[in-house]
């Protein structure tokens, strides 16, 4: 208890220990209604035995221009063994990889991006002929596949991301570690961090360590590859044809030594990667395309602007990378998926320093604080009319694109951290869309509007059948 500070109001609970958890878990959307309208757009709640501070939209600005008061990262880690199951990750940091070796090339990527995400979406939708329809259950599941095999592709090359062993462990990764952080933090209830205390120590008495499958695997094909292509410059010398990719650049850092290779240094450094950019887009995905699937009426207007934009392609089918810019009800679509299928509280930071909010409210330090991304996507005013309803030609004529961040659009963050892989994975659902409008018919075997999953605040993608064809064109 801090007297002196103007703190946001703690909502009323009525059993101690309990607090709010049980409203968070299994009312929360409703719950956090009433809470802001009785206590208005900053107040906290008592949750897994912490108070924790919810930020409406008036404020969520604020959080994430300030990286000198809050902090993202700081959060992630409290709850994350990152620094336990990634132990040889080095001192590089993961953001300035991507934006030095991967982000700067994106253009150069992007045939090899369609090459490998179309081949990916016929081997895994597999549809033989046109009479054929096939039922899928769990779109979450075959997209981290799908998206998988061009990250893999990027990552490590044009060789390994053939291997089903590589697609496997790229796709499971992140939902194998994201154990830790979606069970619940029960321990935190006896002391504030001793959930992750006792995640940390499974990891290192071995007890239970999800990532060393997925590292051996990753180590055993980066050693091949390395190997092979340490040989192949001795042997070829200045006529050796360098690898394009992000494996072949890291190897490359200041530092390497060919005489001997940290293989597993360059593991963890893509895992960390992995770790941010699968279950991200493959969620995105799967939303967008059950979305669509929800909502046939829309098809045929998409259709139309992707036959006109296919017109650009060359005779392999793959489109140059401006050709994106002219999917543009594709991507408001893609906008208006993310904007009504994501969290109802998002974006947790830490508090690093006492913070006093511009309304006077004051937040100390060490506080969690969340924004509240519903009250801003319900939000008339920033959203525009009918914010409730999914209309997904909205943002066309109001030059908001689906990567493009603002204080009305939270899905990738904001200020100096918002993602750095929004472009790279808006991309990729663009191009998997552009793919599957053209060539399949698709609606969700219910023949309703399938909506996202809640766990608590956190959303996730509807696992309803979906029904995919082949498209008679
Ligand atoms: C639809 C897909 C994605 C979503 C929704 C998403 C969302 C986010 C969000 C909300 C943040 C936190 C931003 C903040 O602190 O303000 C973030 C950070 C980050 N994302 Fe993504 N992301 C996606 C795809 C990717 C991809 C494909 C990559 C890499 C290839 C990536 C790499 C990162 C990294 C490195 C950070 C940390 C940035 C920093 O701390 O400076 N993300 N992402």
């Amino acid at each position: 208890r801090e007297p002196k500070k103007n703190m946001p109001p703690l909502v009323r609970y009525k059993f101690p220990i309990i607090g709010h958890t049980y409203s968070y878990l299994f009312n929360c959307e409703e719950f956090l209604k009433q809470c802001k309208a009785e206590y208005g757009d900053i107040f906290s709640l008592y949750v897994w035995g912490q108070v924790k501070t919810i930020v409406g939209k008036e404020y969520s600005q604020e959080i994430l221009s300030r990286d000198d008061a809050f902090s993202f990262a700081v959060a992630f880690n409290r709850r994350f063994p990152g620094g336990e199951l990634l132990k040889n990750l080095g001192s590089i940091s993961p953001t300035r990889l991507l934006k030095d070796y991967i982000f700067c090339k994106l253009n150069f990527y992007s045939e090899r991006m369609q090459k490998s995400l179309y081949l990916a979406t016929q081997k895994y939708i597999d549809i033989g002929d046109h009479n054929e329809q096939k039922t899928f259950n769990n779109m979450y599941y075959l997209m981290t596949r799908i998206i998988s095999t061009p990250i893999a592709n990027i990552f490590l090359g044009e060789e390994e991301y053939q291997y089903d062993e590589i697609i496997n462990t790229f796709a499971e990764i992140t939902s194998d570690l994201s154990l830790f952080l979606i069970i619940p933090p029960i321990l935190d209830i006896i002391y504030p961090g001793l959930q992750n205390y006792f995640n940390c120590i499974l990891i290192r008495t071995g007890i239970y360590n999800p990532a060393l499958k997925h590292q051996d695997i990753l180590i055993k094909h980066i050693n091949n590859q390395v190997c092979k292509r340490l040989q192949e410059k001795d042997k070829y010398g200045d006529s050796w044809k360098r690898p394009d990719d992000f494996l072949q650049d890291i190897m490359e850092l200041d530092g390497f030594d060919s005489n001997n290779v940290n293989c597993s240094s360059l593991a963890d450094k893509i895992c960390a990667l992995l770790f941010a950019s699968i279950h991200t887009t493959a969620s995105g995905c799967a939303n967008v395309f059950m979305d669509l699937a929800s909502r046939p009426q829309y098809m045929q207007e998409l259709y139309e602007e992707q036959l006109e934009v296919h017109k650009e392609a060359d005779e392999n089918g793959v489109l140059p990378f401006e050709a994106l810019n002219n999917m543009k009800k594709l991507d408001s679509f893609v906008r208006e998926s993310f904007r009504l299928s994501g969290h109802i509280v998002s974006l947790e930071h830490v508090v690093l320093k006492d913070y006093t909010f511009s309304n006077g409210l004051q937040v100390p330090k060490d506080r969690i604080v969340n924004i509240y991304a519903e009250d801003v996507y319900q939000d008339e005013s920033l959203q525009g009319p009918n914010p409730k309803s999914f209309e997904p030609f909205r943002h066309v004529d109001v030059n908001a694109s689906a990567a493009k961040i603002g204080k009305n659009y939270l899905s990738f963050g904001g200020g100096k951290h918002a993602c750095p892989g929004r472009y790279f994975a808006i991309n990729e659902i663009k191009f998997f869309m552009h793919n599957m409008i053209l060539n399949y018919n698709f609606r969700t075997a219910s023949g309703k509007i399938e909506k996202r999953r809640m766990i608590g605040p956190m959303a996730l993608p509807s696992s309803g059948g979906i029904i995919i064809e082949k498209r008679v064109k």
